[in-house]
């Protein structure tokens, strides 16, 4: 997955907004990516673009290769605000993508069952996602997108609505699928200790528009000793730096 010198500006009835400016960087298959900045620097519109949502003003973005055109079968973005049909039940929820992508309806019906029994969420089939918990709702999000048996998983702050213990719990979940799927990973988060936890790398955007201030390597990501070690803090010490280079005052965790 690469960014070509992305800029990408969005054009409204009141006027325009020059969201990312040069962006650049790229990903390697089955590396696990945190996307951090400060509000606003075009860090949703920077998965939109991988996910062939929008498409770049200049510049371009490239998976596997070749530029995105349109949304690959094998990317899922998991939104910020989830994306979940309140009128569906969770296994419809999860098999929603499936059935987009003409899977025939006992095969989806199948692979969300497995998808959901993957997260912990067997049992639940036949709920409604309002009688879920918030941790609950983020893994049927998760579900439905293993659900899709993707190479490119694209997350946008997947677990912000959650408190720490459970965040703790999910971002363990998270690392165990990835390390189980080996599907590429991009995810933005406002939290240093949440990019720094998963992050093989954790890409700082500055203000907007966004681009590229530091681009840290952090191979020790995704471990339980890494969170736990002298290491991890000064690295959170570093992101933290980074951030505040680009003018993120409110810097979090
Ligand atoms: N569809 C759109 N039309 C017009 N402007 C947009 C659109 N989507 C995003 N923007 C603007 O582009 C800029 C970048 O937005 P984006 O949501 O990508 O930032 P972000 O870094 O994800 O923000 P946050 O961290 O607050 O979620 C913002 O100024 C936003 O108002």
């Amino acid at each position: 997955m690469e960014f070509q010198r992305v800029t990408l500006s969005y054009q409204a009835d009141t006027g325009e907004t020059l969201a990312l400016a040069g962006l650049g960087f790229s990903v390697a298959p089955g590396q696990s990516v945190a996307l951090i900045g400060p509000s606003g620097c075009g860090k949703s519109s920077a998965l939109h673009l991988i996910a062939g949502l929008v498409r770049p003003s200049e510049g371009a973005v490239l998976v596997d290769g070749a530029p995105v055109a349109r949304p690959r079968r094998t990317t899922a973005l998991i939104p910020q605000q989830l994306g979940l049909f309140p009128w569906k039940t969770v296994l419809q929820n999860a098999a929603v993508g499936l059935s987009v992508r003409g899977v025939a309806r006992r095969e989806a019906a199948e692979r969300a069952r497995s998808a959901l029994a993957e997260v912990g969420l067997s049992g639940f089939e036949q709920a409604y996602p309002r009688q879920l918990s918030g941790g609950m709702q983020q893994r049927l999000a998760l579900a439905r997108a293993l659900a899709l048996d993707v190479d490119l998983l694209l997350m946008d702050e997947p677990l912000s609505a959650i408190d720490a213990l459970l965040r703790e719990q999910l971002q363990e979940q998270l690392v165990q699928l990835w390390r189980k799927t080996g599907h590429t990973q991009v995810m933005v988060t406002h939290s240093i200790e949440e990019a720094v936890y998963l992050g093989q790398r954790i890409i700082v955007l500055s203000g907007r528009p966004g681009s590229v201030v530091a681009d840290i390597a952090n191979p020790q990501a995704a471990t339980q000793e890494w969170r736990d070690s002298a290491a991890f803090a000064a690295q959170c010490k570093q992101v933290r730096a980074a951030l505040m280079g680009c003018g993120e005052g409110g810097a979090h965790d």
